[in-house]
């Protein structure tokens, strides 16, 4: 057995290597940069100030079976309720947009954006203004966090207000219901996908393994329960 043996190192992304579509997509009060909090990663940085409470997204991917996604890094896990769980993945760069190159915060106080789950899509929602020269770093909280319970409860009331328009009572029963990700199991209705306690980041994913390690933010129990 090779003792020097180690956990394969990722290629550091290259700016060069990202799609053009992810460029031409890019909102514009952001641009691709190197990250700051991983030197191997492409980062999301704003040029310009952006709002609290502004929402990006959808985030864009493959619509797969958990058994067919090689790496967590890229994936959100969306519940179905005809499907059951399915992942959108942006592993590849050409399946992904802007956000697949979002990092995670590695503290409360870096952390600027929240996924949010509308309708079995994924959304970053601003929780704080984020000025030009600030990279955009997204983190789990849930409705523990007051700032995120407001945020979401201020969806949820969009929401109503959409499903009680005459346009939308005509439409069929897409159901908008904005729940935020990652939350512990709990039984409220109109959130999306809570019948499954929420993924944190996997101790058993080799590819996050060592940004989670390093990130002094303590992540709830891992579940990864197939
Ligand atoms: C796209 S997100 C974070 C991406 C970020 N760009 C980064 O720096 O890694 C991927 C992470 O979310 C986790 N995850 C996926 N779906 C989830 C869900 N429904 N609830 C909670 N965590 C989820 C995955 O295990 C993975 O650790």
């Amino acid at each position: 057995m090779n003792q020097n043996a180690t956990e394969p190192v990722a290629a550091a992304e290259s700016l060069a290597e990202v799609p053009e579509h992810v460029l031409r997509g890019l909102p514009e009060e952001v641009r691709l940069f190197p990250s700051a909090v991983d030197k191997t990663r492409i980062g999301v940085w704003a040029t310009k100030p952006i709002l609290k409470g502004k929402k990006f997204g959808p985030f864009v991917g493959d619509k797969k079976k958990r058994s067919q996604v090689k790496n967590n890094v890229y994936m959100w896990e969306v519940y179905y309720p005809n499907l059951g769980w399915m992942c959108i993945d942006a592993t590849d760069p050409e399946k992904g947009n802007w956000l697949r190159y979002v990092n995670w915060a590695c503290s409360g106080e870096e952390q600027n954006l929240f996924p949010l789950e509308i309708n079995r899509a994924i959304y970053y929602k601003t929780l704080k203004p984020i000025a030009p020269g600030e990279e955009l770093l997204v983190w789990y909280n849930g409705e523990d966090n007051p700032e995120i319970a407001a945020a979401i409860e201020e969806e949820r009331a969009s929401a109503r207000s959409k499903r009680s328009s005459p346009k939308s009572r005509k439409a069929t029963v897409s159901a908008w219901r904005p729940g935020v990700l990652l939350q512990p199991p709990r039984t409220s209705p109109g959130s999306v996908g809570m019948s499954r306690r929420r993924l944190q980041p996997s101790s058993r994913d080799p590819s996050s393994k060592s940004r989670h390690f390093a990130c002094p933010l303590t992540a709830p129990e891992v579940t990864w329960s197939q």
